[in-house]
C-alpha cells in the first residue's frame, strides 16, 4: 500500500509530511485501537466489553496462546502475488476471518451494528450478528446489502421465541446460524455484576422488543433494562426477580454515558432529572385548576408499569423457564440444551435455507458429537474467556478438535486474535477460517463504521504481509510446516 503512495520513508519509517498516508498515523496496531477505544468508552461498556469471567485467565491465555508458536519462514518463493480469499457460507471473503458475533454495539457507538454491517460490506468480510443486538437482523441484512451474514442464536427455553426468530432471519437471507452452545449457565462477571450492568434506557435489544411475556403491549422496557445477576439454578422465583430492576431511572449509572466517540452514543438523551421536575410543575403551573389525582390515574399508572424479567429456576420439583420479556441476562442462559434434542430440532427449523453450526466447542468429544449430530459446521469458542474461566485457550482446543472432526465439516476459531500473524497461526493449525471479537468493539468505539474498516484493514493488511514474508501465496497452502511451538524453557521443536 505504501508503494503506491511512492513516498520515500524517512529515517523513522514514516512517509514525508507533505505526502498522503493510508495509515491512521494514531492507530497502527489493534492495541492502539484498544488504547484509544478504552478513551471513549464510559466505564460500563468498557467493563463489559473488556472482561472476562471470573479472575480473567481464559481471556488472557486466548491471547498468550498465540505466542507459544513461532512462524518457519520460506524465501526465495515468487509471492508477488498473494491471493488472501477463501470461500465461507458461499461467499468468497477477502481474508480467513470474520467479525464474530457480540452483544448491543450500540453502546460503542449510535450506528451500532449497522456501522459494522456496512464496514464488513466494504471490506468484504462476513458478519455474526448477535441474537442480542441493538438493532434488528433486518436492518443489519438490509445495512449488508449482498455482504453475507449469519445469525448468532441463544436457543431460549420457550422455543416460540427462538422459532419466530429463525424463522426472521431465514426471510433476511441469512446464510447461517451459529448456534451457543457454551452457555447453559451464565459465566460469573464480576464488572458485570458490580456495575449492576443495564443498557441504558435509550437503546433495546431490537429482535425481541415485541417479545416476551409482555407481547402485545406497547412496553419494551424489560428488553432494554436488564441488570446484571449470576444466573443460575435458584430455588426461589423472587430471589432472582429481585435483582432484575427494569427502571432505569434508578440505576446506579442512571443510563449516562461518557463517551467522545463522533457520533454520540445516546441518541435520545436520557432527561436530566431537574429538568423533568421543572417541566412536570411547569405543565402543572399552567392549568391553573389542577385537577386532584383520582383513582383513575393511579389505576393508568400501574397498568403501565413494565413487567420485571425472571431467569430459569428450579423449585425443588421442575424446571420453570424465564419468563417477561426478553433480556439476555434472563434469557440467554439455556441449561436444557442437549444433542439429541436441540440439534435435529433447529435443523429441522433452519430447513435448508441456513446452515447449522454450534459455536462453543472446545473438546475432541463433543466434536465428534457434532459431526455425529449432522451440524454444518464447528466454532472453537469460548465466548471470548467470558463463560468457563479456566476452560483450554481456544488455540490449545484447536488441534485436537481439528483432529476429531477429519475434514467432515469446517473448524472455525475465535478468541484472542489481535494481529494478521495470529489468524496464519490458526490456519496453520487446521483451522479453516478465524472470527473476532472485541477488536471490532474497539474500532467502533473509536470511529463507527470507519472505526470497524480501520480495524478489519489492519488485520487484513498484517495477514496479507505475513502470508508474503513466510513465504505462501494461497491460504490453502497454509499448514503446520509453517509453525513451530516454543517452550516453557525457550526451546524450539517442530510440530
Ligand atoms: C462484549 C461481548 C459480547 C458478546 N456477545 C456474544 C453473543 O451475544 N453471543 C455469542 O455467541 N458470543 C458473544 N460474544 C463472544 C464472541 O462471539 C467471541 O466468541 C469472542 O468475542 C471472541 O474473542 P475475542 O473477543 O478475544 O476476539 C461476545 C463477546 C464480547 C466481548
Amino acid at each position: 500500500m505504501a508503494s503506491k503512495t511512492k513516498a520515500e520513508p524517512t529515517a523513522s519509517g514514516s512517509p514525508p509530511a507533505n505526502q498522503a498516508t493510508p495509515h491512521d498515523l494514531n492507530c497502527l496496531t489493534i492495541a492502539e485501537l484498544e488504547a484509544l477505544a478504552y478513551e471513549r468508552m464510559d466505564k460500563q461498556t468498557r467493563d463489559y466489553y473488556n472482561e472476562g469471567a471470573d479472575a480473567g485467565t481464559t481471556l488472557s491465555e486466548n491471547i498468550s496462546a498465540y505466542s507459544k508458536y513461532r512462524i518457519r519462514p520460506r524465501v526465495l518463493r515468487d509471492i508477488s502475488q498473494i491471493d488472501t480469499t477463501v470461500d465461507v457460507f458461499g461467499h468468497k471473503n477477502s481474508s480467513p476471518f470474520g467479525v464474530a458475533p457480540t452483544a448491543m454495539q450500540k453502546l460503542a457507538h449510535s450506528d451500532g451494528e449497522l456501522a459494522t454491517a456496512r464496514a464488513c460490506k466494504s471490506k468484504g468480510i462476513v458478519m455474526g450478528l448477535s441474537s442480542f443486538s441493538t438493532s434488528t437482523l433486518e436492518d443489519v441484512a438490509e445495512a449488508s446489502e449482498a455482504n453475507p451474514n449469519v445469525l448468532q442464536l441463544y436457543l431460549f427455553e420457550d422455543r416460540a421465541h427462538s422459532t419466530k426468530l429463525i424463522d426472521r432471519a431465514k426471510k433476511a437471507g441469512y446464510k447461517a446460524v451459529l448456534l451457543t452452545v457454551d452457555t447453559p449457565m451464565l459465566g460469573r462477571r464480576n464488572l458485570e455484576i458490580r456495575n449492576q450492568f443495564k443498557l441504558p434506557a435509550h437503546l433495546s435489544i431490537a429482535n425481541f422488543v415485541d417479545q416476551g411475556e409482555d407481547e402485545g403491549e406497547d412496553d419494551n422496557d424489560g428488553a432494554s433494562g436488564s441488570t446484571a445477576s449470576t444466573q443460575t439454578t435458584t430455588t426461589n422465583a423472587s430471589s432472582s426477580s429481585s435483582s432484575l430492576s427494569t427502571d432505569n431511572t434508578d440505576s446506579p449509572n442512571n443510563g449516562t454515558t461518557t463517551t467522545t466517540a463522533d457520533k454520540p452514543l445516546r441518541s435520545t438523551p436520557r432527561q436530566n432529572p431537574h429538568k423533568r421536575r421543572a417541566n412536570t410543575s411547569s405543565k402543572r403551573n399552567s392549568n391553573p385548576n389542577p385537577k386532584p389525582k383520582t383513582k383513575t390515574k393511579t389505576k393508568t399508572k400501574t397498568k403501565t408499569k413494565p413487567k420485571q424479567s425472571v431467569a430459569g429456576y428450579h423449585d425443588g420439583h421442575k424446571r420453570h423457564p424465564p419468563t417477561g420479556p426478553i433480556t439476555f441476562h434472563t434469557h440467554a442462559a439455556n441449561p436444557t440444551l442437549s444433542w439429541e434434542e436441540s440439534i435435529p430440532w433447529l435443523k429441522s427449523r433452519a430447513g435448508p435455507e441456513m446452515q447449522v453450526w454450534v459455536k462453543g466447542v472446545a473438546t475432541a468429544e463433543d466434536a465428534t458429537l457434532a459431526v455425529h449430530h449432522g451440524v454444518d459446521g464447528i466454532v472453537v469458542s469460548n465466548h471470548g474467556g467470558r463463560q468457563l474461566n479456566g476452560a483450554l485457550a481456544t488455540l490449545d482446543a484447536l488441534p485436537e478438535v481439528v483432529a476429531a472432526v477429519n475434514r467432515e465439516v469446517p473448524v472455525h476459531v475465535d478468541g484472542g486474535i489481535r494481529h494478521g500473524s495470529d489468524v496464519f497461526k490458526a490456519l496453520a493449525l487446521g483451522a479453516d477460517f478465524c472470527w473476532v471479537g472485541r477488536p471490532v468493539l474497539w474500532g467502533l468505539a473509536y470511529k463507527g463504521r470507519d472505526g470497524v474498516e480501520l480495524c478489519l484493514r489492519l488485520l487484513m493488511d498484517e495477514f496479507r504481509l505475513c502470508m508474503g514474508l513466510a513465504g505462501v501465496t494461497s491460504v490453502k497452502e497454509i499448514s503446520k510446516e509453517y509453525l513451530c511451538r516454543v517452550d516453557r524453557d525457550g526451546f524450539v521443536s517442530k510440530l
